[in-house]
């Protein structure tokens, strides 16, 4: 398994600062090389903020929206409109930020038109095809959740041949939600995971031990996984772990 590598901010602001940049470069380095660029974005109020963060990068002026897609890792299974949709809260920094196609912009369906949680992770599924993100960004949870997949949830299977899955008991807001399997996670070239804060550093922690089964664990690049923390997140891990 790639290695993960754990890059330490001082603060919650310039971890926000530091990954918008991280990020614009990294897009920009792949639409060097390569035409389409896959970027899958999560939720979260620390993933929430990087996007906020974009809007000073000046570099993001010269990424090319017409060869940039963008996909959610997870988000609440409830009507279009919700506020509880995380899309409907990270979709539009972006769309400022990078002045996206909506056309490749790839929001998980939502409750309309659709039977249940599953229906609508099918639907997201025939949507992905063989889609490889390029950088998976995912915003870890206090329990160590990433995306929907919670540890001790039936519907977290690491085996599973599904790329996406409902999720129908969720510990947190929404209930009900769809998510990104952990196969699919783990096709991605760079897996980012953000923790941001003290109450994020239990979950940092454990993830990052040996053997560690928690879904931030498991979730791996196929050529780098990056741990983006500040110092508040980072604090139970020994020093000699972090860069910066
Ligand atoms: O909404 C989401 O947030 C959680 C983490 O949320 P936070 O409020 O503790 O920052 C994240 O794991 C999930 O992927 C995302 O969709």
């Amino acid at each position: 398994m790639p290695h993960q590598r754990v890059i330490r901010y001082l603060s919650a602001d310039d971890l926000a600062d530091g990954l918008a940049r991280r990020l614009v470069r990294a897009i920009l380095r792949r639409q060097d090389t390569q035409d389409e660029v896959h970027l899958c974005v999560a939720g979260g109020q620390a993933a929430t903020r990087v996007y906020a963060c974009l809007h000073d990068v000046d570099e993001r002026t010269s990424v090319d929206p017409s060869r940039l897609h963008v996909w959610w890792s997870d988000d609440a299974f409830v009507p279009t409109g919700d506020a509880q949709r995380t899309s409907l809260r990270t979709l539009p920094l972006l769309l400022t930020a990078f002045h996206l196609d909506p056309s490749r912009t790839h929001p998980i369906p939502t409750m309309d038109g659709k039977d249940d949680a599953d229906d609508a992770a099918y639907a997201y599924a025939q949507e992905l095809g063989n889609t490889i993100f390029d950088i998976c960004l995912l915003d870890v949870g206090e329990s160590g959740a990433v995306a929907s997949l919670f540890a001790d949830d039936p519907s977290f299977s690491p085996h599973t041949t599904a790329l996406a899955v409902g999720v129908t008991a969720s510990p947190t807001p929404a209930t009900e939600r769809i998510s990104l399997t952990l196969p699919e996670i783990n096709r991605s070239h760079q897996v980012w995971l953000i923790a941001s804060g003290a109450r994020k550093a239990t979950a940092v922690n454990e993830s990052l031990l040996e053997g560690s089964q928690l879904p931030a664990a498991l979730a791996r690049g196929t050529e780098e996984t990056l741990w983006w923390t500040d110092q508040l997140a980072a604090a139970q891990l020994p020093s000699y772990n972090c860069s910066l």
